[in-house]
């Protein structure tokens, strides 16, 4: 078991709502609704925990309804080290359709005075020394620059725990100055990194490839139903995940974050951690949440997770059968 803080700075409440087909501008009928307390770093804090790990959660939290996060929280068995700020945490819709599609409608959170954002440097600080993993994920609440999120990363950098970091646009950008020791940009967010559009596996290759060139030990770029691919000093590695039927793919990515670190606290081999992340992801996106590692078919879809070790130099080709 390891000591892992969990950083949600723009934590949400998800609403998670069904319909059959959504219809923008007219009356919908939903068939199922459930609110959530959520946020990526939270997603990825509840299936740490789940698997086994001392987890504490941190960010900003709205003083006026906090309690579903606390309820959480204590569900989970994470510890709550989050700093309380005026107002209320965002509430971010999601609208899963029968086809698999979502549509997300994401809120820009609460406001965050810079003497919240100072005591959270200083929870991050305290809480960094002794961890094992540092994981901060998601969107930057107004209030935070993309400069302060740097410094706030250097700080935890600083003592000399791993650092893994999941978001997007100038965050990622200001993250990648400090030499994370992971990220996980989708396919879009390494693109819009990149600053040009990544088409095909090669392009996508180059790019992580750059991301190891800036000090990133670990590059996970996820690619949705397509799967991952890695991209580390030692090497390249792509896994595919199973066929599955898609009921919401919101916590897909914080579930394959959250597992690919598992492996990695754990030791594991390369292969053994990327078919792990990748059944755990899938196995998420069947139902509304994060996946489950007590899934009764688990070892199956394991089992039916493809992977393939990249050489240098030559193209990925086809997908073994
Ligand atoms: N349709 C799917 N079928 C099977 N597995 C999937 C599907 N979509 C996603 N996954 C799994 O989840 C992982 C993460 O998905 P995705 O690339 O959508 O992450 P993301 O865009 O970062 O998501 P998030 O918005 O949660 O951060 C994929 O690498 C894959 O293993
Ligand atoms: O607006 P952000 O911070 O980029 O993303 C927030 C969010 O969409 O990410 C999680 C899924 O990954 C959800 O629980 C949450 O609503």
């Amino acid at each position: 078991m390891a000591r892992v803080v969990a950083v949600s700075l723009n934590p949400a409440l998800d609403l998670s709502i069904g319909v059959e087909a959504l219809a923008l501008g007219e009356v919908n009928r939903s068939h199922a609704s459930r609110l959530d307390a959520a946020g990526k770093g939270n997603n990825v804090a509840r299936v740490l925990a789940a698997l086994g790990h001392d987890v504490a959660v941190t960010g900003f939290l709205g003083e006026a309804n906090q309690g579903a996060f606390e309820r959480a929280f204590a569900a989970w068995g994470v510890r709550d080290a989050f700093v309380r700020v005026p107002g209320e945490t965002r509430v971010n819709v999601k609208v899963s359709e029968q086809d698999g599609r979502v549509t997300d409608l994401n809120g820009r959170g609460a406001e965050v005075s810079a003497q919240a954002l100072a005591e959270l440097e200083q929870v991050l600080k305290d809480e960094a020394a002794g961890c094992d993993a540092v994981v901060v994920s998601g969107s930057l609440p107004p209030g935070v620059s993309a400069d302060r999120f740097g410094e706030l990363l250097r700080a935890v950098k600083a003592r000399g725990v791993a650092l893994w970091v999941d978001t997007s646009g100038p965050a990622l950008a200001a993250a990648l100055k400090c030499a994370p020791t992971a990220v996980k940009p989708n396919e879009h967010e390494l693109s819009e990194w990149a600053g040009a559009p990544l088409e095909g596996i090669e392009a996508l290759r180059r790019a992580a490839r750059a991301l190891n060139d800036e000090g990133v030990a670990n590059a996970f770029i996820t690619l949705g139903g397509d799967g991952v691919l890695l991209s580390t000093s030692q090497g390249q590695w792509r896994a595919r995940p199973p066929r599955v039927s898609v009921v919401s793919t919101v916590c897909a990515g914080d579930t394959f974050v959250a597992a690919a670190l598992h492996g990695e606290l754990g030791g594991w081999p390369v292969d053994e951690t990327l078919r792990f992340a990748t059944a755990l992801s899938a196995e998420a996106v069947r139902h509304v949440g994060v996946g489950e590692t007590t899934a009764a078919d688990f070892e199956v879809l394991k089992t039916n997770c493809v992977l393939q070790q990249l050489t240098d130099g030559q193209p990925a080709g086809e997908w073994p059968a």
